[in-house]
C-alpha cells in the first residue's frame, strides 16, 4: 500500500474533512499538524477550534479555551454547507466543550452509527506532560464521545488514564484495547509509540472480535511532536476517501512513519513529525 491518497484534479472540489482541535502556536501539533497532513494528502479541511494554546518546542505555557457554544457553532456552520466525509477530534480542553461537540455531532449525523465517521484522538496532555484536558473532563470524554466514535486512538498515557491499564507488552496492549472497546467505540487503536524500550512501535486495533497488529521499526528521533495528531489525521483522511478502518489505519501508519523518518529539529525542544516529505519529487 502506498502512503498516498488519490489527488483531486485541478479545480475539482477535494474530499472534505473536519478537525475539532486546539491550535499549537509552534505549528507542530494540534490543528496545525492536522492541516499539514490534510493538505499534503490533497484534502480540503474545515476546522472547529476548541482552544488556543501558547506553545513552543519546549512546552505549553498558556491555554485560552473557546466558548463551548462557539466550538459547536463552527461545526454547525460548516457541515451542512461544505459537507464533510470524516471528522477528527483532538484537544478538547473541557467537559462543557465535549458536551457541546457531542450534541452537535448527533445533530449533524457524525458518528459510528451515523453518516460521517468520527475519529476520536483522546488528547489529555502534551508530550511534555502539560495538561490539555481538564481532569474532570475524562468522564465526558468516555461517556459522551467514545460511544460516538468510529475509532479511538489513545497513546499509552491516555490508555492509563482511561482504563487504569499500564501497557508494558503485547498482552497488556491487547487487554487495553479490549477495555477501550468496552467504552463504546466501533474500533479501538492502542498506539505503541511510548513503548520506548522496544525496537518496534506496534499499534493494535480491536473491533470486539479480533486484533490487528500494525508494527513498524522504531525510528530513532527526538522529533516526534504531533505524531499522534498526524496518525489520526491520516486515518481521518483515508476514511473520508471511503477506506475501511483497518485499511485507513494501515495507510496512516505508513504516513506517520514516513513523517517520523523525515522529522526535523525545531527550536530548543522537540521538532515535529514532517509530512513535507510528500513534496519531495524523488519520494515514492
Ligand atoms: N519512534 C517512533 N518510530 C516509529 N513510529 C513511532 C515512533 N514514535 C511514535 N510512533 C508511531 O506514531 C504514532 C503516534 O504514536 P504515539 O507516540 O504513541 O502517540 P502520541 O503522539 O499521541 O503520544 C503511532 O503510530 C506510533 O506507533
Ligand atoms: C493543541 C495541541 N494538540 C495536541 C497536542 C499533542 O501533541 P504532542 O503529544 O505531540 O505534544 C499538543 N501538544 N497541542
Amino acid at each position: 500500500m502506498t502512503a498516498r491518497l488519490p489527488l483531486p484534479a485541478s479545480g475539482a472540489t477535494p474530499v472534505r474533512v473536519m478537525t475539532v482541535a486546539g491550535s499549537d502556536s509552534g505549528g507542530g501539533a494540534g490543528i496545525q499538524a492536522d492541516m499539514r497532513t490534510f493538505a499534503l494528502l490533497g484534502l480540503h479541511a474545515c476546522v472547529a477550534v476548541t482552544a488556543v494554546t501558547v506553545q513552543n518546542s519546549t512546552g505549553v505555557t498558556g491555554i485560552q479555551e473557546i466558548e463551548p457554544s462557539v466550538v459547536a457553532a463552527q461545526m454547525r456552520s460548516v457541515v451542512p454547507d461544505i459537507g464533510v466525509s470524516a471528522v477528527k477530534t483532538g484537544m478538547l480542553a473541557s467537559g462543557p466543550i465535549i458536551d457541546a461537540i457531542a450534541d452537535a455531532a448527533v445533530d449533524l449525523r457524525i458518528g459510528r452509527d451515523a453518516d460521517v465517521p468520527l475519529v476520536v484522538d483522546p488528547v489529555c496532555a502534551s508530550m511534555h506532560g502539560d495538561p490539555l484536558l481538564a481532569a474532570d473532563a475524562l468522564g465526558a470524554l468516555k461517556e459522551r464521545l467514545f460511544p460516538l466514535a468510529t475509532v479511538v486512538t489513545p497513546n499509552l498515557d491516555e490508555v492509563r488514564l482511561l482504563t487504569g491499564i499500564d501497557v508494558v507488552d503485547a498482552d497488556t496492549q491487547r487487554a487495553a484495547a479490549v477495555a477501550l472497546h468496552a467504552l463504546g467505540p466501533r474500533w479501538a487503536l492502542v498506539k505503541g509509540g511510548h513503548l520506548r524500550g522496544s525496537d518496534v512501535s506496534p499499534d493494535v486495533l480491536y473491533d470486539g472480535t479480533g486484533f490487528l497488529e500494525f508494527p513498524s521499526a522504531r525510528i530513532d528521533t527526538p522529533h516526534d511532536h504531533g505524531a499522534g495528531d498526524t496518525l489520526a489525521a491520516a486515518i481521518t483522511g483515508a476514511l473520508g476517501h471511503g477506506y475501511a478502518v483497518p485499511d485507513a489505519v494501515g495507510f496512516a501508519k505508513q504516513w506517520v512513519t514516513r513523517g517520523l523518518a523525515a522529522a526535523y529539529p525545531l527550536g530548543a525542544g522537540h521538532g515535529p513529525v514532517n509530512p513535507l516529505w510528500r513534496l519531495d519529487p524523488e519520494a515514492d
